[in-house]
């Protein structure tokens, strides 16, 4: 069987899409991660499905695949693809989305300009929920990590993000501490892990570690993740713009249990057709 494909990226954070309306297919594991593979696969850092809702108040349910074949529940670059593909597949008219997730609802709002906005939800904090183990819900919580003692921001985008502030992503060590954070036991479920630079109070360099990937070139949660801890931490106003190595990402967040707001591009670069064992 031949499955249609359609690869994308989100400033370079990379998409295999694949519209589960119009045709059938199941993925193991094994087959994401021999699809993800740049050498003898399709090549991409998430498997993107586009399937019907469960939920019938939403338009769409959207399913995410790190490159390892996990599953997980949120994407923000993937998100703004995603927004891009159904329009463009026509297999919607409306330019406000709504997509069930793993992680909850997400709003997607096609503008004008090729570019994408989405309506990412409401930080969430509480060790908990992130899941992360700490008594306390703190700005900054110790953390040890490949024997250095670190502080850290933790908080739930949907997935579970570590936010470390570093004075420069140049040099930042995000191979080694990216790793050791990642499938650190106080993460019961890995993290995604954050390196932030402030630059200005509305300006941030970004590089991250993803869960189940290794460093990517964008991860939009990570720039929410990143703001949200810089915003109550108190060193970030709440319009923000993210420098990441793939491009730039806007966010806005006004604090408390407001949602977050993340505009970004979504661009197709070809579709295509694989074997699908
Ligand atoms: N690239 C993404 C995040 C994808 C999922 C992440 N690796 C996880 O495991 O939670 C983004 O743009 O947000």
């Amino acid at each position: 069987m031949l499955l249609h494909f359609t690869k994308m990226h989100g400033l370079g954070n990379d998409f295999m899409v694949v519209d589960l309306i119009t045709q059938r297919a199941r993925f193991e594991a094994e087959q994401i991660r021999a699809l993800a593979d740049r050498h003898f696969g399709v090549g991409f850092d998430q498997l993107l499905t586009v399937e019907p809702p469960r939920n019938p108040e939403m338009d769409f349910r959207y399913r995410i695949y790190n490159a390892d074949g996990s599953e997980v529940e949120n994407c923000g670059n993937g998100a703004r693809c995603f927004a891009r593909f159904v329009c463009d597949q026509r297999l919607t008219h409306k330019r406000e989305i709504r997509v069930e997730t793993q992680g909850g609802p997400l709003t997607l709002l096609v503008e004008n300009d090729d570019r994408v906005r989405v309506d990412m939800g409401v930080p969430h904090f509480e060790p908990a929920q992130v899941p992360f183990s700490a008594d306390q819900d703190l700005p900054l919580h110790a953390l040890e990590a490949d024997g250095e003692h670190l502080e850290i921001g933790v908080v739930s985008m949907g997935n579970p993000h570590a936010v470390l502030r570093v004075d420069d992503t140049e040099t930042a060590p995000v191979t080694r501490l990216g790793a050791a954070i990642e499938s650190h036991p106080r993460f019961p479920r890995r993290v995604n892990v954050g390196f932030m630079q402030i630059v200005s109070r509305r300006a941030i360099r970004l590089r991250v570690f993803e869960r189940g990937v290794g460093e990517t070139l964008a991860c939009g949660t990570g720039a929410c993740a990143a703001v949200a801890c810089g915003i109550r931490q108190g060193l970030l106003d709440d319009t923000v713009d993210v420098d990441l190595p793939g491009g730039r990402l806007t966010l806005h967040w006004a604090g408390g249990d407001t949602r977050m707001f993340m505009t970004g591009p979504a661009v197709r670069v070809f579709d295509g057709r694989v074997p699908l064992g």
